[in-house]
């Protein structure tokens, strides 16, 4: 924070009375804090308090009204007043900004919004809060002021390509105490429940919340929440000056580097459009005394309290009634801790006003009182700039953890093999040689007793010093236990897994070579030898299938092994969600900057699971993990300097706070270590001055790191076992299809002549969209069941290793359309073992597919499902409005939005979508389902029939 010292603001020379202003409040104690703000620029306040003055309106003209107040400088305020006027009321107010009548909103915006605006870009919430009585243009202003900050936010976006963001958007209204839902129309006007979430606060239950496309998106959803605003106030009469409006941006960003790192902001941008302030003020012109028939605005009564209580700053102000209303719980974060606010007082100019409008000015005054008060506190510590060295210290120090933390292990155990030593010493002191030989040598004890007080003294001052280190030991050795169980299980485990991966890899590879090597001979059959005669051709077909049914029984009795494989990775995934529930939990500091002293049963778990350099080896076989480019700790530190929540800011603060000193270790105490602990082990005392607390958080994100990757790895094991399946099924589909051809006594068609005419130099990718894109085609007109749509769509995305599967599928699909094409309707031959697929039979699984996936349907909220309906224009009121929905899905082949929602809301239905992970998750999924329960994928109960 910078501080320029000196001038007085303008206003201190106008006043009648000075001393009731903040102003002059501020000028006495410290004259370079005049909330008018010479004092900082107005960008580094985390209040910024100004006022607009609007002009006269055409009523207020009409009724030939005068203008009651004076813009004089672009800080101050003042009133006209009559030449005879002895009132000592106060006539000068000074704020960070003053607009008077002819500013326009971009002003408005751009001096005294627009940095707390877009510091929600950088991870700290920020509010902005327009505030007066009504029709003095809190409307007017907070549309345009919304306006530019959404343009500025994706201009902010389009300049910073390295992160990825994203914004989702929510409105509410608060009337008389009553949340309502500004982007669910559906709701009714529904009163919505405040919920007390540990981790958000205060949360608005079931609020809908929509992600914005892009900044046109953005725009109609903000207009949408006017809109129900008005539609509100028809509704209700007068609610507009007594309903609050808040629509609440998230913004969300993170890096675009595939480091690992999180590297994520996240913070929410509130626009809030007050209540009229003259209800707030009715009130308080008779005390607490409640009008009769006059409602009150709880809600802005309580803002005004809470701000009061705030600008009290660092006198002692007791309880902060922020949860006495709707709107200060929703908005506490914004109002406490270390969001940054920006309120605009709103005035008319008209003398008829002139009380409310002063109102409105005790307010903004008390409001940047707030700030100065914080200013003051701030400027209490010793030394400001030395607490803010302090604060560049602590995050220097964080850079130097991870070091330390190896020192501090090797220090320790250079001290266990000191005191190793010292217990030898003991031990000969002890026993009567060492005595004789002490006495002897030293010659100076006079008599046995002098040798027992002085062994004493010695084994006393060697465990006094050696209580610290025997803690810190114990901890550290539990920790290296914990670690070391983690690591031996988890590389047992994957050492096997990789291996019996590889085999399958290269069973599979194998078989694909199979196929390829008979598709060659048949190929070679049709162009070297045309002489071939038909029953020579089927002969040959035989022998290919017979080869074929070879592979796929060798691929079965590989199937048991899969599913072992696969059970085996469910324990791994079991044994390492084990090992994460047992990592302790530790304490934080709260949003209000103080150190949370977590519950008691929280403090009691077990303590963590460190990265020791004994268990070095182990460490280093999971970091080698392909998932962890990083080392855990480097990913700790980013992680925490590039996190600059509150909540973060809150654990330096609070630290500061407790004036905990880092990198300064003479100053640190030892407890109970007493002169010996200070003079022993020097080494240990500079690795205690570490904040233990920090060190065993790094030890804890460590082994947290080292989990997920495990989880990442074991992910991807999963995956590829779920390729090794779906390959092993398309290689049944093939002898399927020959034997098909051969029932139908057709030749085999070369289908690899249509490759041959490709330009080599296509590329995949362009033969990828192509080929999808016939599948997705075939998919429809063949009725395949739209989950295994949804499985292949979202697992092959054209990858170059994908090619085999997509051509497979795509001929697959080809023979299916043509059997299809040929058997018609016909039903399943009589008494035969195996159901014939027809286009009836197609069309009844894919229904009754249909028809379970509209029971899945209770996977969504009721309000994803409102929102969905409303998205895919199903009427909401409609009785069967779920199976309705889902027979929508994927029916549109050449929508390519329609077919990758389709894909994705198919995902979310079946479970497999959460995290946006759909593609890695769902094949597994399908898969592990036994096949009598996959009856709907036509082609498929064939190969079941032939696995089994
Ligand atoms: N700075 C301004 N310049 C010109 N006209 C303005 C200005 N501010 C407000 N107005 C006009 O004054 C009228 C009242 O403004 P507005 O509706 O924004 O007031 P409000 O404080 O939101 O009232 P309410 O509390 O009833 O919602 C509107 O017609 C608006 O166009």
């Amino acid at each position: 924070m910078t501080v320029k010292n000196g001038a007085s603001t303008p206003s201190s020379k106008i006043e009648k009375s000075p001393a009731s202003t903040p102003a002059t409040k501020s000028d006495r104690t410290t004259p370079a804090l005049t909330p008018g703000g010479n004092r900082a620029t107005a960008k580094e306040d985390k209040i910024v308090v100004t006022v607009r003055l609007r002009p006269l309106s055409k009523r207020e003209q009409a009724a030939k009204d005068q203008v009651a107040w004076e813009c004089i400088d672009d800080q101050t305020i003042v009133q006209k007043s009559p030449v005879n006027d002895r009132s000592t009321q106060t006539s000068s107010f000074s704020f960070d900004k003053v607009f008077g009548p002819a500013s326009l909103t971009e002003t408005v915006y751009e001096d005294g919004v627009k940095n707390v605006a877009l510091s929600s870009l950088m991870g700290i919430n920020a509010t902005i809060f327009a505030y007066g009585q009504t029709s003095s243009g809190k409307t007017y202003t907070m549309r345009g002021i919304t306006e530019k900050a959404v343009t500025d936010i994706y201009h902010h976006i389009m300049n910073t390509p390295e992160r990825e963001f994203s914004i989702r958007i929510s409105g509410l209204e608060i009337y008389n105490e009553n949340v309502r839902d500004l982007l669910n129309s559906e709701s009714g006007g529904r009163n919505l429940k405040l919920l007390d979430d540990p981790e958000k606060g205060t949360v608005v239950d079931k609020l809908v919340e929509e992600t914005a496309r892009d900044d046109v998106h953005l725009r109609h959803l903000i207009s949408i929440c006017e809109a129900q605003r008005q539609v509100g106030e028809t509704a209700l009469n007068d609610n507009s000056s007594r309903s609050h409006q808040i629509i609440r941006l998230t913004i969300q960003s993170t890096l675009r580097e595939s480091s690992g790192c999180i590297r994520s902001y996240v913070a929410s941008l509130n626009f809030v459009d007050l209540a009229g302030s003259e209800r707030a003020a009715q009130t308080h012109a008779d005390g607490t005394r409640l009008r009769e028939g006059c409602h009150i605005n709880l809600s802005l009564m309580t803002l005004t309290t809470v701000i009061r209580k705030l600008s009290a700053g660092g006198k002692r102000t007791g309880h902060i009634p922020y949860r006495d209303s709707k709107l200060t719980r929703i908005l506490q974060h914004s109002l406490g801790g270390n969001a940054r606010t920006a309120i605009i007082c709103t005035l008319s100019p008209a003398m008829s006003h002139a009380e409310q409008t002063r109102n409105t000015l005790y307010f903004a005054t008390r409001a940047k009182e707030k700030e100065v008060a914080r200013l003051e506190a701030e400027l209490r510590t010793p030394d400001a700039s030395e607490k803010d060295m302090k604060i560049q210290l602590m995050e220097k120090e964080m850079e130097e953890l991870r070091r330390q933390r190896d020192t501090a292990l090797s220090e320790v155990e250079e001290l266990r093999q000191k005191m190793q030593q010292e217990e030898k010493v003991i031990n000969r002191l002890e026993s009567p040689r060492p005595v004789m030989k002490c006495l002897s040598f030293s010659g100076t004890l006079a008599s046995n007793m002098n040798v027992k007080e002085h062994n004493k003294i010695v084994r006393q001052s060697m465990r006094k010093s050696s209580t610290a280190p025997f803690t810190l030991m114990h901890e550290i050795r539990k920790l290296e236990q914990l670690q070391e169980q983690l690591g031996e299980e988890a590389n047992r485990a994957l050492e096997v897994l990789q291996k019996e991966v590889a085999c399958h890899r290269l069973g599979n590879q194998d078989a694909a070579e199979t196929i390829a090597k008979l598709q060659a001979e048949i190929r070679e059959m049709h162009t070297v030898r045309p002489d071939l005669r038909e029953d020579e051709v089927v002969a040959t077909n035989k022998s290919v299938s017979a080869n074929l049914k070879e592979e796929i029984t060798r691929l079965h009795t590989q199937g048991s092994s899969i599913a072992n494989l696969e059970e085996q990775l469910e324990n791994v995934q079991k044994s390492i969600d084990k090992l994460v529930m047992s990592l302790p939990k530790y304490d934080e500091p709260n949003g209000d900057g103080e150190g949370t002293q977590n519950s008691k049963s929280q403090s009691k778990k077990k303590k963590l699971l460190p990265l020791s350099s004994s268990s070095g080896a182990n460490r280093q076989n999971l970091l080698r993990s392909p998932c962890s480019p990083l080392s855990a700790t480097d990913q700790v530190v980013e992680t925490e300097i590039e996190n600059r929540s509150p909540v973060n800011d809150g654990i330096a603060a609070a630290e500061a706070a407790q004036g905990i000193e880092k990198g300064t270790p003479a100053k640190t105490e030892g407890t109970g270590g007493g002169d010996a602990s200070s003079k022993e082990g020097s080494g240990y005392r500079r690795s205690s001055s570490v904040n233990m607390k920090k060190m065993k958080q790094m030890f804890q994100n460590a082994a947290e790191e080292n989990v997920r990757s495990i989880r990442t790895y074991v992910t991807e094991l999963k995956e590829r076992v779920a390729k090794l399946q779906y390959q092993k099924q398309l290689l049944v589909c093939q002898v399927l299809e020959l034997e098909a051809n051969e029932a139908a006594g057709y030749n085999i068609e070369n289908d690899e002549d249509d490759c041959e005419g490709n330009e080599p130099e296509v590329s995949w990718t362009v033969t990828f969209k192509e080929q999808r894109q016939q599948i997705i085609e075939l998919w429809d007109v063949c009725y395949v069941s739209i989950i295994h749509r949804t499985q292949f769509y979202l697992l092959f995305k054209g990858d170059p290793a994908d090619q085999i599967y997509v051509e497979v599928e795509l001929r697959r699909l080809n023979w299916l359309q043509q059997h299809l094409a040929e058997t018609g309707n016909a039903s399943p031959a009589p008494g035969g073992d195996e159901p014939t697929i027809s286009i009836s039979s197609s069309i009844k699984s894919l229904k009754r597919e249909r028809e379970f996936l509209a029971k899945k349907m209770t996977r969504l909220s009721p309000e994803e499902r409102d929102t969905l309906y409303m998205k895919w224009n199903i009427p909401l009121e409609g009785k069967h409005r779920r199976l309705h929905f889902v027979s929508k899905l994927w029916t549109n082949p050449h929508d390519p939005f329609h077919v990758n929602e389709s894909a994705e809301i198919v995902a979310k239905l079946v479970g497999f979508c959460e995290g946006g992970k759909a593609s890695r998750e769902m094949f597994e999924l399908n898969f592990a389902l036994p096949t009598d329960k996959r009856p709907w994928i036509p082609g498929l109960n064939h190969l079941s029939n032939l696995l089994l």
